[in-house]
């Protein structure tokens, strides 16, 4: 059964961005993930997830001015000095969290651009070898042009291509099926294939972006391939709900349970 972490960025909006945690506890997650915490201290974060039992999942490191539309700043040359910044600014919320892996955004820019493609080489190989020391794995996801316009990292062959030639051991691929099927499809055959490359998975409908099992694909048939494919990561669940984050939670019922699973000391299956 697929770890499920709860998207508090997308979901539970109902409540302020803290109470977000003893929500989705209370709905039977296990897990979270959120966009970025750095409104927050790293001690309030770290509280909500000790009071609810919660495994922190996922986040992303800091994106630039994402007000001004800043998606990210690995790829933007000039700015590899206020990335590594930001890198410093979220290891204090990674020690806090004690998250094992966050999400580098590219920024925007052209593939073809030699600079702009040596500017994200170099800040994912610098950020990775920092979070390395750490413990923690660096993701890169690619992100499709309809959601993102002029997103770098827009390719999952591409982002495969990268993490394959640079061989750094705490590198690997953030594959939102969202994003997948919207760019290129084959989701299933492209999961079996990348798995051993696959550092965390989110989940949505396509094309709405809603509740996963009531679109496009079939979202049950894929939840059992990753478990014959016997994926022990987290599944974040990076979709806007439809209305209320609780009146769309029927998908989830069957999984609901999976809190008694886990060891909530060691995370290991029970
Ligand atoms: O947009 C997505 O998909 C993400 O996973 C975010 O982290 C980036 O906006
Ligand atoms: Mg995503």
């Amino acid at each position: 059964m697929p770890r499920f972490a709860a998207n508090l960025t997308m979901m539970f909006n109902e409540w302020s961005f803290l109470d977000r945690f003893d929500a989705a506890a209370e709905a039977g997650f296990t897990a979270v993930e959120f966009l970025f915490p750095y409104e927050h201290t790293p001690d309030a974060i770290a509280e909500r997830l000790m009071r609810n039992g919660l495994t922190q999942a996922l986040f992303n490191l800091p994106p630039g001015n994402w007000g001004a539309g800043e998606r990210g700043l690995a790829a933007l040359p000039g700015r590899f000095d206020e990335l590594k910044a930001g890198v410093m600014a979220a290891l204090p919320y990674a020690e806090a969290t004690g998250v094992k892996r966050l999400h580098i955004m590219s920024g925007l820019g052209s593939r073809d651009d030699q600079g702009v493609f040596e500017a994200y080489r170099n800040a994912v190989i610098w950020t990775a070898e920092k979070l390395a020391a750490r413990g923690i794995d660096l993701v890169i996801e690619p992100i499709n042009g309809r959601d993102m316009p002029g997103y770098f990292l827009n390719d999952f062959a591409f982002a495969e291509r990268l993490i394959r030639d640079l061989e750094l051991p705490n590198l690997k691929l953030q594959f939102d099926i969202y994003h997948r099927q919207v760019l290129h499809g084959d989701v299933t055959v492209a999961l079996r294939r990348l798995l051993p490359i696959v550092g965390h998975i989110q989940i949505a409908s396509v094309p709405s972006r809603h509740e996963p099992t009531c679109e496009e694909l079939n979202d049950r048939f894929i939840f059992a391939e990753l478990d014959r494919l016997g994926y022990d990561g987290f599944v974040g669940c990076e979709y806007r709900p439809r209305a209320k984050t609780l009146d769309g939670l029927g998908w989830f019922a069957p999984f609901a349970g999976e809190r008694d699973r886990f060891s909530k000391t060691t995370g290991a299956i029970l």
